[in-house]
């Protein structure tokens, strides 16, 4: 279907919500979050007025600089006819990601990388809402030559070929609509991170615990990484909460040096934790790979990506054997196309995916990708899950549904990321009513 009308606008706000009031989000590195975004809608001249969402994740002050790099993108987009996207998206990431002067700021990386995150998933909001799918949808149904156009190959064909790829993608085509079916009856197994923010005390803890057993969870994530005595303590609480049967994951948020992971981390292996998440920096590839190589005989896998900045990054860690787990990250990627080619890297090089979600807008995003991973792309739910916090949920018109531990497919067209006007209205930074009462108290 051609897409008939012209984008004529961007618009941007800057929208943060005060969860460090009650540390929701806390982490050893993160310590006192405002889960906020830099939140992009574009408008075209259509009469049946649909415009495209699209957010990059922030946690608070810095928002504005994202806000400035989504403006320092308008030029590529604005008077751009819709179908220059639709019919052929990957030709238009170039483009956004190749501006011969603003490229000179990554490449590909940092502030423009995730403004140009929240600009490209906009536009396949738009594009998604025209055809009247939920995006996963849209994508499942791109034919494996359509899926491989929407990559840039450039850096990455060393390691995965476009023609391997697309063999790979054909071979699960016919099987495409039974793992669909299975997901609209089943949904994608979730995993919780909202029993252990850091700055939770311990009997907060325990309660999350019997809140996440009773909502049917079996996968509990616990931040570590400021204090050992504090972590032996709180990874033995969440072990004794969850019992021997349930996964406990770890996450240190950057917070060591690579041989201190590995001491750490084998301190707090009695209570067999599945994965140690971003040990260390989230650019030492090599680093990685001897943390990994490390833990491996006690069985604990290492995970990262939330701050993984391009898929040439994850290509290394994924040829380097340093990760064990793949957390794509939906809006620190340059978005749905870049998401897909390290979905690509990662059915190739047997890794399991399992989505970065622990943000405003990330737990809405990321089924899209898992599902669509499960269809086309890995046809596999082994050591998979989607991460799942429970913050903020309300201010989306089209919020996630976590259900029995499992994210039910979402069935509305588009990316789920439209937030309620009231709510975008009133966390606007400054001058939205939320941030006027704040300081007036303060
Ligand atoms: C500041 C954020 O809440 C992080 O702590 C969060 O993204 C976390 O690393 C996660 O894995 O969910
Ligand atoms: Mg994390």
């Amino acid at each position: 279907m051609v897409w008939t009308g012209i984008i004529t606008d961007v618009r941007v706000s800057d929208v943060r919500f005060p969860t460090s009031l009650t540390l929701d989000g806390s982490d050893a590195t993160n310590r006192d979050p405002d889960y906020s975004a830099a939140y992009v809608v574009i408008e075209t001249d259509r009469r049946d007025g649909v415009t495209g969402h699209g957010l990059a994740f922030t946690i608070g002050r810095g928002t504005e600089v994202v806000v400035a790099g989504i403006h320092a993108l308008r030029h590529l987009v604005v008077g751009k006819p819709i179908a220059a996207f639709t019919s052929s998206p990957g030709e238009f990431w170039k483009l956004l990601t190749g501006d011969s002067q603003i490229r000179w700021l990554g490449p590909d990386k940092g502030v423009m990388h995730l403004a140009t995150a929240a600009v490209v998933n906009a536009l396949w909001d738009l594009w998604a809402k025209l055809e009247q799918k939920p995006l996963w949808k849209l994508l499942s149904e791109l034919s494996p030559e359509q899926i491989v156009e929407l990559v840039d190959w450039r850096y990455l064909s060393d390691a995965l070929t476009p023609e391997e790829a697309r063999r790979s993608l054909d071979r699960l085509v016919p099987t495409r609509d039974a793992r669909a079916a299975a997901m609209l009856d089943e949904g994608y197994p979730a995993y919780t991170t909202s029993v252990g923010w850091l700055g939770y005390p311990d009997e907060k803890i325990r309660r999350a615990c019997r809140e996440g057993i009773e909502q049917g969870f079996s996968r509990f994530k616990l931040k570590v990484g400021l204090d050992l005595g504090d972590d032996l303590r709180r990874t033995a609480l969440v072990r004794d909460m969850i019992g021997p049967e349930h996964t406990l994951m770890i996450d240190a948020n950057q917070r060591w040096g690579v041989e201190q992971a590995i001491e750490w981390v084998r301190r707090l292996a009695p209570t067999r934790p599945w994965w140690i998440e971003e040990p260390t920096s989230p650019d030492d590839v090599l680093g990685h790979a001897a943390i990994a190589r490390a833990l491996e005989p006690l069985g604990i896998g290492v995970a990262s990506g939330e701050h993984c900045a391009n898929s040439v990054m994850f290509k290394q860690f994924m040829q380097a054997g340093a990760i064990s787990f793949c957390q794509i990250d939906f809006c620190r990627l340059a978005g749905v196309n870049e998401v897909v080619a390290v979905l690509l890297l990662a059915a190739h090089f047997g890794v399991p995916v399992c989505p970065h979600a622990g943000g405003v807008g990330l737990c809405e995003y990321v089924p899209h990708a898992s599902l669509f991973d499960y269809i086309a792309v890995s046809a596999s739910l082994e050591r998979r899950c989607i991460e799942f916090v429970d913050h903020l949920h309300e201010h989306f018109v089209d919020p996630c549904v976590v259900r029995g531990g499992r994210y039910l497919a979402p069935t509305a067209p588009g990316t789920s990321i439209t937030m309620k006007a009231d709510s975008l209205a009133a966390h606007t930074f400054p001058g939205g009513q939320v941030w006027q009462d704040l300081s007036e108290r303060s």
